[in-house]
Parts: C-alpha cells; sequence; structure tokens
C-alpha cells in the first residue's frame, strides 16, 4: 500500500432507523453528520466491534441476537485521503442513547438531511431511502 488515494479505512457502523429517521452522530468541531461506529480492533470480529463502538459513542448496549449485516458501502473518507469501507449493521439495543464525551451531538436524520451526512453516509441514507424506510 503506497498512495494516500488507495488507503482503505475499514470501519463497523450502526445503521438505526426510528421513526422513519436515522441515527446519526456529529463529531466536536466537525460539522459533517456520521453514522456512528469506528474501526476494528486487531482481530477483533464485526459484532465485538459494533458492540464495543456504540457502546462508547451512545452509551448503550447492542443486542447481539438481533444484528443483522445491512449492507457495505464504500467512498472517499471524509476530512483525509482514501476511502471509507463501511460494514453497516442494524440491530435493536438495550439503555438510553446518550451521546458520550467523544460525540459532540446525536440526531435523528430524515428525508432531506441527505447533504448533512459524510459521502458514505449518504451511501446508506441512499439505500435506505430506496427500501422506504425514510419517512419521519
Ligand atoms: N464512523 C463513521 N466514519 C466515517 C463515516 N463517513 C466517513 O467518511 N467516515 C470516515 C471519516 C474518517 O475519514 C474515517 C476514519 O474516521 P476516524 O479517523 O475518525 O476514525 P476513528 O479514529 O474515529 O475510528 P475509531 O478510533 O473510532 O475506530 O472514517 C461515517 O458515516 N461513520
Amino acid at each position: 500500500m503506497t498512495g494516500g488515494d488507495r488507503r482503505v479505512i475499514d470501519k463497523v457502523t450502526w445503521v438505526r432507523v426510528e421513526s422513519g429517521r436515522v441515527l446519526a452522530a456529529r463529531s466536536h468541531g466537525k460539522t459533517v453528520w456520521y453514522l456512528p461506529g469506528g474501526k476494528r480492533e486487531p482481530g477483533e470480529s464485526d459484532l465485538a466491534a459494533l458492540t464495543r463502538e456504540v457502546a462508547e459513542e451512545l452509551s448503550v448496549s447492542i443486542d447481539p441476537a438481533t444484528v443483522h449485516h445491512f449492507g457495505t458501502v464504500e467512498a472517499p473518507a471524509h476530512g483525509q485521503a482514501g476511502v471509507v469501507r463501511m460494514a453497516c449493521y442494524t440491530a435493536e439495543y438495550r439503555g438510553t442513547l446518550v451521546a458520550s464525551a467523544e460525540v459532540a451531538e446525536l440526531a435523528w436524520l430524515g428525508p432531506g438531511d441527505r447533504d448533512r451526512l459524510s459521502a458514505a453516509g449518504a451511501l446508506v441514507f441512499d439505500e435506505l431511502h430506496r427500501r422506504g424506510e425514510l419517512t419521519g
């Protein structure tokens, strides 16, 4: 792996839709919204990474029995060279969604909010829209 443009950042993200809107998070100092999630640690499974990142960022517990692969998207990474590949999962959770210290803000994005998301997030948004899940 050499040039910056060929770098692939592998991430696992949570696609959570409630009342026709998708959950998104914004980091401190950023204006673009991301799907919650992050990079796997060495040897970590997607389920373990999803559970860990969601707990760290949103303070809730993913219910492992309900995790389903939604799809995998690839798009230019926001704010850096290369592309981000996001393995996306839907899942039920336990607890109350609260932004942790590493997250500035949470929001439920609906139709019309597509352009607030990163390029990869927008691809997921398009797929949700295609499936008729964004109505809120
Ligand atoms: N989680 C997430 N990351 C995204 C999305 N869209 C997008 O371009 N990214 C990009 C932003 C960065 O260019 C790239 C890597 O993010 P990062 O550098 O903040 O990774 P990180 O340190 O937060 O990862 P981690 O430690 O939480 O695992 O992922 C998205 O919808 N969700």
